[in-house]
């Protein structure tokens, strides 16, 4: 393998990878600008986001299914040719239902993106170092909305609309030449996978939900992303400025550090998933418990929660960005290379969906309570918000139980294969009393 090949074809895929994230968080950061053009609310600006996310998440599984039939490259040109057209329709749209469509074809280009960028690191690099560059992937992607928030936002601030958009649909452009260029699918010599596809599109569907290894990283994703997303797109920044009474600039602030804790834990997640592959799914849900037991505490402060409970509860929900991603180890590392799209598409609808049920669920609970004149103190009541934001307890325990459940099943199936998961106590005393016999050994020669 050729490897300053690999890291370019790598380096690419993340380029890629991070103007889609960027594409992705653009219309976000312009909402004054939006409002005033296509002359709406807050409620039908939202309805942009929400669409786009609804188009993201329900092509996972089809464009996983694609990726492993066509390869990467097709793939993720073909996604930017979307963006950028749909960046071009909203740089010229002036009505809500151009717009809309603008959005929507750049979820459908952004969905084809981080599956098939994904799907590059196990063909152009060894097994062991998968786990930490999958999360790279994901953190130098997140980048991209950095982008959005700084350049783009001066750039259409200072030259208007049009050339913003412009702008971002011209970045597309580049990522389509560079893909065109100079991505490969897999290292030359190397059996092509979509080539070698022994089974027909819709058995390799049936057989990547089969493996339970497969579901285990759905439930994972799902369990472990979505707070994250519904606090990131939807329902942080009014929590905290309409309910808790912080200044929009604070909330702006937290949001920043979210950007931030998630760009760092990265990597050490990362180790840990290579050090210790047996414990994924604890660390998932102990992440997962952690995030409960802090917006629990959140939820139930009386009065304001103080600005340090604030950062530790954002903390927790940035990390559970990294720790998704180890649903695609579970994809990688149960699947082979002919169905490894196909895995990654199923283990990234997770979190999505999880995230757009969730968002409706906390709306629609906010409404109900205004509608019955049980949040006298207006829609966005800090105790309307704690009732509305506690349903997101139900969904993660939901999700923790599916991960249970479908853990006993990959246990089985490791056990079969003469891999045999010990409890957590046990491994921890074995680690504990090797460690204590190293460093005796040790002090005695
Ligand atoms: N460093 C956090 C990256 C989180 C990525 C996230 N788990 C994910 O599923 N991303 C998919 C995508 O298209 O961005």
């Amino acid at each position: 393998m050729n490897s300053w090949r690999a890291w370019m074809v790598w380096g690419i895929g993340v380029f890629a990878y991070l103007v889609a994230v960027m594409q992705r968080t653009s219309f976000g950061v312009v909402g004054l600008e939006a409002s005033a053009r296509f002359h709406v609310g807050g409620a039908v600006l939202s309805s942009f986001t929400v669409l786009q996310l609804v188009v993201y998440a329900s092509l996972q599984v089809p464009v996983g299914m694609l990726v492993d039939r066509f390869g990467s490259r097709i793939m993720v040109a073909t996604g930017a040719v979307f963006m950028g057209l749909g960046q071009l329709q909203i740089a010229v749209a002036d009505s809500v239902v151009t717009g809309i469509i603008g959005r929507m074809l750049v979820g459908m280009g952004d969905a084809m993106t981080f599956v098939s960028v994904l799907r590059l690191v196990p063909l152009w690099f060894p097994a062991k170092r998968s786990p930490l560059l999958t999360q790279l992937t994901g953190m130098l992607g997140m980048l991209g909305q950095l982008v959005s928030v700084i350049p783009f936002l001066a750039l259409l601030h200072a030259s208007g609309w049009t050339t913003g958009f412009l702008s971002l649909a011209s970045m597309s452009a580049l990522v389509v030449v560079l893909v065109l260029a100079l991505l490969r699918n897999a290292p030359e010599g190397s059996a092509p996978a979509q080539q070698t596809q022994p089974e027909g599109t819709r058995a390799v569907l049936a057989a990547a939900w089969r493996q339970p290894g497969t579901r285990l990283g759905l439930w994972s994703h799902f369990t472990v992303q979505f707070s994250g997303n519904v606090f990131a797109l939807a329902w942080g920044f009014p929590f905290l400025v309409a309910g808790e009474g912080y200044s929009s600039g604070s909330a702006a602030g937290l949001m920043s550090f979210f950007v931030v804790v998630a760009l760092f834990a990265g990597p050490p997640v990362g180790r840990f998933v290579s050090r210790h592959p047996l414990r994924r799914s604890t660390f998932v849900l102990l992440i997962t418990a952690l995030t409960a037991l802090v917006w629990a505490v959140v939820l139930v402060y009386p009065g304001q929660a103080p600005f340090w409970l604030l950062v530790v509860l954002v903390a927790a929900l940035a990390v559970g960005g990294p720790s998704s991603m180890i649903g695609f180890d579970f994809a990688r590392t149960f699947n082979p290379s002919h169905r490894l799209g196909t895995a990654t598409g199923i283990v990234n609808s997770g979190g999505f969906v999880a995230a757009l049920i969730t968002m409706f669920l906390v709306g629609w609970l906010l409404d109900v309570q205004h509608a019955m004149g049980l949040s006298p103190a207006g829609l966005y009541s800090l105790s309307a918000f704690r009732v509305a934001l506690a349903v997101q307890l139900l969904v993660m325990a939901f999700g923790a139980v599916m991960v249970l459940r479908v853990r006993r099943k990959v246990r089985r199936q490791l056990a079969a294969n003469g891999v045999h998961v010990a409890p957590l106590l046990v491994a921890v005393r074995t680690a504990w009393a090797d460690y204590r016999s190293r460093r005796t050994a040790e002090a005695e020669s």
